[in-house]
């Protein structure tokens, strides 16, 4: 099984830092290799450029792929299919002009120009408007292009909006909201390891924003400590080793959001609970 990752760029570090978290380390990969092995020895990461990766994927060179789903739209690949949303590289593709010009709509450009690095969905994008602008292909810096009269407007990426405003281009229209995403080949989608994979990424994904408590309870204040935790499926309740039966206390663990920490402690420890302990969590498996 071999996963195709982003070899630079921003999607980079965060992507091999979810793969460490999910518990797949790397191994032999040393900067500037085009592979790395994994502690699974069923599982190889290939490094490869974002906007390639999902040919990589299609086409068989790796099984798995991480990218931004704005690159698997590009690509138009149709023997993929998504696997998990991984929530970071979150950005936006618009169609932006100059603030100060006459493009004020989607209509404003019929006949004109339109340059961007994502010539597929911003046809797609205009196929779906009835106006038809002259699109051209450009491999970068795409914001200088309507000041040096390449182009009237652009399709682009945005994320904080810092680049378009010192370029002085205000949005037009949304065309595209992406994140990164895992996906596979239609098919390997039914292999066991398929799955493995998945799971570990989503476990290292539900685990995130999440604490572990654990306190000591009198048994006789369960209900009310009950009442004030905000548990996933309720807490789980475990008598204290050596602890005569009917002695008093007992352990209770909770998972909660991180939000509600602060609130739950004041909470648990006005209901009765002592030695409150909060954790955070590496992995949350189904
Ligand atoms: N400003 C941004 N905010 C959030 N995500 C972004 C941003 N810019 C790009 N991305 C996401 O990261 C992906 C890759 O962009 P990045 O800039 O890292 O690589 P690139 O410029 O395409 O790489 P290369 O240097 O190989 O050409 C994009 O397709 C998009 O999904
Ligand atoms: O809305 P913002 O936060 O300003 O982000 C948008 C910019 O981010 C990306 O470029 P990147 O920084 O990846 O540089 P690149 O052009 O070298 O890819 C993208 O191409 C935009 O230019
Ligand atoms: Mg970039």
């Amino acid at each position: 099984m071999r996963i195709a990752v982003p070899n630079k760029g921003r999607l980079h570090e965060p992507t091999i830092d979810l793969l460490e978290r999910a518990g797949l380390h790397l191994e032999n990969g040393a900067d500037r290799k085009l592979y790395a092995d994994t502690v699974d020895p069923d599982v190889t990461v290939l490094f490869a450029r974002a906007a390639d990766i999902p040919e990589y994927v299609a086409d068989g060179a790796a099984d798995l792929g991480i990218t931004g789903f704005d690159q698997v739209q590009e690509a138009r690949v149709d023997n993929v299919a998504e696997l998990l949303d991984l929530e970071f590289g979150r950005c936006r593709l618009v169609l932006a002009a100059p603030e100060d010009g006459d493009i004020e709509s989607v209509d404003d450009l019929a006949g004109k120009i339109v340059a961007t690095e994502f010539p597929n969905i911003t046809a797609d994008f205009f196929a779906g408007t009835g106006v038809e602008p002259d699109i051209v292909e450009v491999s970068g810096a795409t914001e200088l292009t309507p000041h040096v009269e390449m182009a009237d407007a652009i399709v682009d990426i945005t994320s904080t909006g810092t680049t378009l405003k010192m370029n002085r281009l205000a949005v037009v229209e949304e065309v595209l909201s992406s994140s990164v995403r895992l996906f596979g080949r239609d098919d390997v989608l039914e292999e066991s390891k398929v799955e493995e994979v998945r799971t570990a990424l989503s476990s290292v994904k539900r685990a995130e924003g999440k604490r572990y408590l654990m306190m000591n309870v009198p048994r006789d204040r369960l209900a009310d400590i009950r009442d004030v935790i905000p548990g996933l499926g309720g807490p789980t309740v475990m008598d204290i080793a050596d602890e005569d039966e009917d002695e008093a206390t007992v352990a209770v663990h909770a998972v909660v959001n991180e939000g509600d920490v602060f609130e739950t402690i004041t909470e648990v420890k006005n209901a009765g609970a002592s030695d409150i302990l909060v954790t955070e969590i590496e992995r949350l498996v189904e």
